[in-house]
């Protein structure tokens, strides 16, 4: 008999990413991906045709699982029809709907310890809040809602709406600790009851795509990346796609009232707290943009500057923030003098700056009792020299760079094999191979540098 097949998908912000893979370990035996269109919201439809460019792979699947960015509002009328593209995770205008929700229902301490984590703009919960004050016939039609994975398992075949406990914990509508909806809460939103997809079990087949492969029940890109790696005790990742993500592992549920961590649960029936920014990679975009250099000769340049970048100093905050929570804010550049202004010294600051802001991200974990023995940097800006040059002393622990691979559609197909063993356990997978970096040298001067600016301009 021929081996068996399983496909996963990554639909992110910036495209869908799809590896199939051997069933029994893991090897990847052929990737596609397909671009989405640019900014923070975007009609689901996009997604499907993206999703489309891979039929031909997917169809050589005997399972397929979908991990998606999370958060993402798809709001369905009584057809199933989407009612307007979905507000994506990046978009900040609930903001202030955020700030309502907040202080209506109990205030910040209140809401972390029902939903796991205080919810700000990226939240599930408060898009459906500015659709019910700013379009109202919109939340009227309103019957369903779903996250971006669920809309695409759906249209994959699940025999009903469906989602999973990772992605239902970045609803802010739905409990980690007790494992069950909140509708009152998505009712205080929109306004009204709306339908939400079950949730299915770690590891449970939801039904069947048209060629007959078995569906696993998907899941956020973060735990999908949690999966796909095989997290470990004491294992920190840090994450530099469009967001920059610092999570790890727990067995238990989070509940930080500070709002800084996120008590997300994972793929697997245990938990993911989790902090996100905002700006991440597109730091290292915006700099190349800003120096007239690609993303490898912006390395080379960050490489060439001496640490602390001749004093010039980033705070990148330049889509809005959210960890810290600041919407609104923007980029500022700090310390030019017509001594230090050149290329190498503002390429350094902006790789200082992103590696700062996961810095920053990790020490909010570990004031939540996650205690980092390593840190694993993955992402696409991981793909920079110069982010894995200068990682270790900014983050101030080893870090270990598994092989640049795909590794939320990779925690997706483990998630399809495991649907297609039917095992309590997800299926081992080798661990994949990685590059060890250290450094000799603390970077606290740096990170000093980079705290009295983020903390000087807080309302920038
Ligand atoms: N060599 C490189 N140097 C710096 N940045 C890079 C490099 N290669 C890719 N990137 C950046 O990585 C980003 C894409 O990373 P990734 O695929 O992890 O993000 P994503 O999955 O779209 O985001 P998210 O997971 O947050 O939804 C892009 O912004 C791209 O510019
Ligand atoms: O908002 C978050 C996590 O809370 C992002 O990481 C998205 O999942 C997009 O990747």
């Amino acid at each position: 008999m021929a081996e068996s097949l399983v496909a996963g998908v990554d639909s992110s912000t910036q495209s869908t990413k799809v590896v199939l893979c051997r069933a029994a370990d893991g090897t990847v035996v052929a990737e596609a991906s397909a671009p989405h269109p640019d900014g923070t919201e975007c009609h689901p439809d996009h997604w499907w045709s993206a999703l489309s460019h891979a039929r031909e792979l997917l169809e050589r699947a005997d399972a397929v699982a979908v991990a998606a960015q999370q958060h993402g509002m798809v709001a369905l009328d009584g057809t199933g029809e989407v009612v307007r593209p979905a507000l994506l995770w990046n978009d900040t205008r609930s903001a202030p709907q955020a700030r309502a929700l907040v202080e209506e229902l109990g205030g910040a301490k209140a809401w972390a310890e029902r939903t796991g984590s205080v919810p700000v703009a990226s939240f599930t919960v408060t898009k459906l809040r500015w659709m019910a004050e700013n379009e109202p016939a919109n939340a009227r039609r309103t019957e369903r809602v779903m996250l971006p994975h669920d809309w695409l398992t759906l249209r994959l075949g699940a025999s009903e709406p469906v989602t999973d406990r990772g992605d239902a914990s970045g609803t802010g509508y739905w409990s980690p600790a007790a494992g069950a909806y909140l509708p009152d809460l998505l009712r205080a939103a929109l306004g009204r009851d709306a339908a939400t997809p079950r949730v299915a079990a770690p590891g449970e087949k939801v039904g069947e795509t048209s060629w007959g492969a078995a569906l696993g029940a998907g899941t956020g890109d973060n735990m999908g990346a949690a999966l796909g790696l095989g997290l470990r005790p004491g294992d920190v990742v840090v994450s530099i796609g469009t967001s920059g993500t610092a999570f790890a592992v727990a067995d238990e549920p989070a509940a930080d009232a500070s709002g800084l961590v996120a008590g997300f649960a994972d793929a697997t029936g245990r938990f993911l707290p989790l902090v996100a920014t905002l700006n991440a990679a597109r730091i290292l975009s915006a700099a190349a943009a800003m120096t007239g250099a690609t993303l490898a000769e912006l390395s080379a340049l960050a490489l060439a500057a001496e640490p602390g970048a001749g004093g010039v100093t980033l705070l990148p905050y330049l889509d809005g923030e959210r960890t810290p929570d600041r919407p609104d804010a923007s980029g500022v550049l700090a310390g030019l003098t017509t001594a230090n202004a050149t290329r190498e010294n503002v390429a350094r600051a902006a790789v200082e700056a992103l590696l700062c802001s996961l810095a920053d991200a990790v020490d909010h974990l570990a004031a939540q009792g996650v205690r980092p023995r390593r840190t694993l940097l993955i992402g696409g800006g991981a793909r920079s020299e110069a982010v894995r040059a200068l990682a270790p002393a900014i983050l101030g622990t080893p870090v270990t760079v598994p092989e640049p691979a795909e590794y939320v559609a990779l925690g997706a197909a483990r998630q399809a094999a495991w649907a297609l063993a039917g095992t309590p356990e997800p299926p081992a997978w080798p661990a994949p191979p990685a590059t060890e970096h250290t450094s000799d040298r603390t970077a606290a001067d740096v990170r000093a540098r980079y705290a009295a600016l983020r903390d000087a301009a807080p309302e920038i």
